[in-house]
């Protein structure tokens, strides 16, 4: 699958500019979102009578393209308008709209609401009435639409600037925006669609797509599919659902080593390696492709010294949990020396205490992450976020938040080890991992516990096949 390009604000201005420059105008673009988006009212609504709300800017002169097209499929539409039209476009689209322009404070509650007040031009938050307008007109719709986005929203960050209410549609023009993505506002935005308006929408950050699997070749043996060797510690149960996970999502050889036995299938190759030295020895084993250190490894002496085994054992490593709150404490960017680029995967917690001074939106601050650890990082959520040092990134749709429960993290670190030995890219198996871990949640539906996710993984795997 081709994963789809998140425009920031300033991007999309860009793109904006120069598809302009190559011979159409600004009022082309503006008659194709309007179209774009009025279809989809269309398709809600159908014929019922529509309210439409324009701002100043060109996602207002968008709303009037839409009350346009609408009163000529035969709807009932009452226009309401915020100001006048501050843009030479945006003139016109008004311009061409035949019928009345009221107030804001007029609008009257419609079955359709259709939100062009602000998109990507947003700079400040909406006056408290006019946010509650909007709020108390889309709670009395039967439908509402967001037009590129739910107004009161920053583009980049996915901040509400002032209260929103939820849509049941937003459609994205030409491109996704971070916010589309991002929490909070991506809670907001119900289904989102992206309305092509023939703008090359190009970025180096991506939504995380389904990734595209192949089978075994008929030459395959268990080493060539990926040997994963996860370092177990203080607590078997989470070692043991990273290294199930792993095994789960196809590493042809999974071994946990822990000083004691863990759980897991009869698959799973249990190797006792009660301290450090043992632990080195079994990863110096020229077949291990991946090691994975965290989950269980505990915090005490004993967990520093695997930790340093683990580190110093030339691997492409997964790190998680434990081994981050310890790396933590010697700085993330000792990291950088490593021979092959880590996944880290930390939760909101991990990422504070590895790189807490780091400010900035979710994707600047996972970049940043990235580049000061030499690391590709998994900055876990529900907007999970994906970034490498060499500056890609890639944002998740919204993941079930069913996963908020006890041992998720380490079926996602499992997975990741399984992609990195298959792939030896970090970052596409990090962004493999985060799709094939949001699909199993799916597929393992509500209520679900870690085990279930593992259970599900051969399905979500199938998916991509
Ligand atoms: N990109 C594309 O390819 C295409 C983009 N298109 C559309 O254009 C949209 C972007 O348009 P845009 O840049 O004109 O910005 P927009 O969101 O309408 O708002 C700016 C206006 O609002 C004002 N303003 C801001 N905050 C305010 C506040 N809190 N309260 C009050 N006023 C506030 C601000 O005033 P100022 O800050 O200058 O004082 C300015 O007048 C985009 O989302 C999409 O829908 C399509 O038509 C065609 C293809
Ligand atoms: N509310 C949520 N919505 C979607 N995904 C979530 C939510 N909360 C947690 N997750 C996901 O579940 C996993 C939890 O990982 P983590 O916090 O490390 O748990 P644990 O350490 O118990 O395994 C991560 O992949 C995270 O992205
Ligand atoms: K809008």
């Amino acid at each position: 699958m081709i994963p789809r390009a998140i425009l920031t604000a300033a991007e999309m201005k860009a793109a904006e500019d120069a598809t302009m420059a190559s011979g159409v105008s600004v009022d082309q673009l503006m008659e194709r979102a309007g179209r774009a988006a009025a279809d989809i009212a269309w398709r809600m609504a159908g014929k019922a009578h529509v309210l439409v709300l324009c701002g100043p800017g060109n996602n207002g002169g968008d709303g009037y393209v839409v009350a346009r097209l609408l009163a000529e499929r035969g709807c009932e539409v009452q226009v309401a308008a915020l100001a006048d039209p501050a843009t030479d476009a945006a003139r016109n689209a008004r311009a061409q709209w035949p019928g009345p322009v009221d107030a804001i404070g007029d609008a009257r509650p419609a079955p359709m609401v259709v939100d062009a007040l602000f998109g990507t031009g947003l700079a400040r938050p909406l006056g408290a009435d006019l946010s509650a307008a909007l709020c108390d007109l889309v709670r009395k719709a039967r439908h509402s639409l967001a037009v590129d986005l739910p107004s009161g929203i920053e583009t980049d960050s996915g901040a509400l600037l002032s209260p929103v209410p939820f849509f049941d549609a937003t459609i994205a023009l030409g491109s996704l925006k971070p916010a589309h993505l991002l929490q909070p506002a991506a809670g907001f935005m119900g289904m989102t669609l992206v309305g092509e308006i023939g703008i090359a929408a190009e970025s180096a950050l991506l939504e995380i797509g389904r990734p595209t699997l192949v089978p075994p070749l008929p030459s395959a043996h268990k080493y060539s599919r990926g040997y994963v060797l996860v370092a177990g510690g203080a607590m078997a149960g989470a070692a043991s659902l990273a290294a199930d996970a792993a095994i789960r999502a196809g590493a042809g050889y999974v071994a946990l080593a822990g000083p004691e036995h863990g759980e897991g299938p009869l698959a799973l190759v249990q190797r006792l390696a009660v301290d450090p030295r043992t632990l080195a020895d079994l990863l110096a084993d020229e077949r291990v492709d991946v090691a994975v250190a965290g989950p269980g490894l505990g915090l005490n002496d004993k967990a520093e010294a695997r930790l340093e085994s683990v580190l110093a054992a030339g691997k492409r490593l997964v790190l998680d949990a434990d081994a981050l709150t310890l790396i933590a404490k010697r700085g993330a960017e000792t990291l950088a020396g490593l021979d092959a680029p880590p996944i880290l995967t930390p939760h909101e917690g991990e990422f504070a205490r590895l790189f807490g001074d780091i400010s900035g939106n979710k994707v600047e601050r996972a970049r940043e992450a990235a580049r000061r650890s030499g690391s590709v990082i998994i900055y876990k959520g529900n907007d999970s976020v994906v970034a490498s040092p060499d500056g890609r990134a890639a944002i998740a749709p919204p993941a079930p938040s069913w996963l908020a429960t006890a041992g998720t993290g380490d079926v996602l670190t499992g997975i990741a080890a399984a992609r990195y030995a298959a792939t030896g890219d970090p970052f596409e198996a990090a962004c493999e991992a985060v799709w094939l871990h949001g699909a199993a949640a799916r597929m393992a539906g509500p209520f679900l516990i870690a085990d279930d996710l593992i259970e599900a993984l051969p399905r979500a795997l199938a998916a991509c096949l």
